[in-house]
Parts: C-alpha cells; structure tokens; sequence
C-alpha cells in the first residue's frame, strides 16, 4: 500500500542522500518477510528523520514503536558521541528480526531496545532527560503517550508523532475512531502552550512539536 503518489515517492527518493546500505537491506527484507510492511518510515522519511537528528545531535532519544528498527537507526545516525537511544517494541516477535537489523547496521550500544507495553516503560524514565522522542506505535495511545513524555523531555526538545494527517482523513468527512483519535490530538496539541506545532505534510503527515 502506497501512502504517497508512486511518481511523487520516486522523484523525492531520487533527490534526498542514498539510502545507506544496512537500511537498503532492512527495508527490502521487511517488504518480503513482515506482515504490514508499509509501517515502516522507509527511505525519503527516514533521510528526514536522520536530518533532524544531525541538526540537533542529541544525547539522548526515545522511540515508541521500533518495529523492524529502520527509524531507529535513521535517528541514531545523528547522536552526539556517547548517545544513546531506547526503543520500545510491544511484539515480542520482532525481537529477533530487531537485534538481527541492530547488528547489521552496527549501532552497537548507541541503541537500547526495550521489549514490552510503551506506557509502563516511559513512566519509568526520569524527567528531563531526553532531546528527541518519535512516537509512531498504536495510534489509539498517542495522547497518551504525548502526555507522558512531555515531562521526560528538556526545554527545547523535539517530539515527532508520526501519522498524524492518517491519509487525509483527519481534514475530510471521515469519523471512524482512529480518525477521531488522531483528529483529538491534532486539536489538543494545536492549543497547548507548553509547545510549538507544526504539522509537515510528509508521506502520512509528522507533527513537530518543540518543547519551551
Ligand atoms: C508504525 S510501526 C513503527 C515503525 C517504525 N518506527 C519505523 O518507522 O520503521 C508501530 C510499532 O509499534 C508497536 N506497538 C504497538 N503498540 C505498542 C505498544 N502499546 N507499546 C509498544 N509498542 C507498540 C507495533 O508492534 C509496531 O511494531
């Protein structure tokens, strides 16, 4: 399933850096062996979530939803030296595939994986601590997790929600849940002071929040 026009996707892969090598890898294997293969962030975005890592060079980043852990490697490419990043994956099956994809794109210990419920884990982490959060697991959760990790996060962090224009659904006649889930965060953040918003209409839209 395509989310972007295939000659639109094409003409913005062909004019961002290459996709390195190990993520070549991981997103054909992911396309050939794992069910719904379209989650993953894939080249023109994973290029841009790299770009804004680099920009900021953060010590410390935190993903919810690692999945085959292509975006994770795109975010940890722009680490400041001796950073780490923690993931957390809900499906104990992608482990394996997961530590597998680690080792073949050599992050060594820059990346901590966590297995189990995202929401226990971050409450776990201590305040003010990461520079960076990408929030891309179970759409239903996603104020929760925004509510969580808005504390967790220093003044003049980023947090990135990925999804967030599902399709175009969140401005057209559409009132399933998820839409109305994403519609009620989209509105929420829109009004809270304690941030900066913007919405990038990349591939399925990724909301930019800065913290004050
Ligand atoms: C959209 S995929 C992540 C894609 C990945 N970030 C990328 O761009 O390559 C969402 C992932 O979140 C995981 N997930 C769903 N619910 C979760 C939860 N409650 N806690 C942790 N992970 C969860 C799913 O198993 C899935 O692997």
């Amino acid at each position: 399933m395509e989310i972007l026009d295939l000659n639109l996707q094409n003409y913005l892969d062909n004019h961002c850096d290459a996709e390195p090598e190990a993520l070549q890898t991981i997103n054909r294997e992911t396309y050939v062996k794992v069910l719904k293969p379209h989650m993953l962030s894939g080249h023109y975005q994973g290029r841009l979530l790299s770009m804004l890592s680099k920009m900021m060079q953060p010590e410390r980043i935190l993903e919810i939803g690692t999945y085959t852990g292509y975006s994770a490697i795109c975010l940890a490419e722009g680490l400041a030296e001796n950073g780490v990043l923690d993931t957390i994956e809900a499906n104990a099956e992608m482990e394996p595939l997961i530590r597998k994809n680690f080792e073949l794109a050599k992050t060594g210990d820059k990346i901590r994986l966590h297995m189990g419920e995202a929401l226990p884990r971050i409450l776990k982490f201590e305040d003010n601590l990461f520079n960076f959060v990408f929030i891309d697991a179970d759409k239903k959760n996603n104020i929760n997790y925004f509510e969580s990790v808005i504390p967790k996060v220093k003044p003049a962090g980023l947090i990135i929600i990925d999804n967030v224009l599902w399709k175009g659904k969140v401005y057209g006649e559409a009132n399933d849940a998820d839409t109305q889930n994403i519609r009620k965060l989209n509105d929420l953040v829109a009004k809270d002071t304690r941030v900066e918003k913007l919405i990038l209409p990349v591939r399925d839209g990724i909301l930019l929040i800065r913290k004050k």
